[in-house]
């Protein structure tokens, strides 16, 4: 809740707790969460193998960000949607099927950033 309470050490020390407790309720609950994270093993495994560049290094870690906030931020959305309605609604259909698209649009995009950094890796 946002209010003008002082800062504390101890209370931005509980954020990073929550924070921390979302993104491992999320791994232990979403199957394509795992499937970023095998993703992303595999990219830093390849990447680490194929020596690759500091400035390519960039393009895959942002490929590999972009990913997972999407996946975060569709997890965060079903859980809403589930709350909203539990029960069949055509509105919460689309806006959780808008949203698997959005995780859908970063994957296909870290695909492509993927092939344009490891291609000359390996063909050169
Ligand atoms: N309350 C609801 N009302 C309408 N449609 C829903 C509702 N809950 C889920 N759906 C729709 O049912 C379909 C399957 O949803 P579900 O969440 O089970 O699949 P999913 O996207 O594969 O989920 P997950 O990523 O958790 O495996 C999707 O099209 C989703 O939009």
């Amino acid at each position: 809740m946002a209010d003008s309470k002082s800062f504390s050490v101890l209370a931005r020390a509980k954020s990073f707790r929550y924070a921390f407790a979302g993104l491992w309720l999320m791994l232990r609950t979403q199957h394509n969460a795992w499937i970023h994270l095998a993703g992303t093993l595999a990219v830093c495994a390849a990447g680490w193998a194929l020596h690759v560049s500091n400035a390519d290094w960039r393009w895959l870690v942002v490929a590999i960000v972009m990913v997972w906030i999407a996946e975060a931020l569709n997890t965060a959305f079903e859980h809403l949607c589930d709350v909203v309605s539990p029960d069949f609604h055509a509105s919460v259909k689309a806006s959780k099927d808008i949203a698997a698209g959005a995780v859908l649009i970063c994957a296909l995009g870290a695909v492509v950033i993927g092939a344009l950094v490891f291609v000359p890796y390996v063909t050169d």
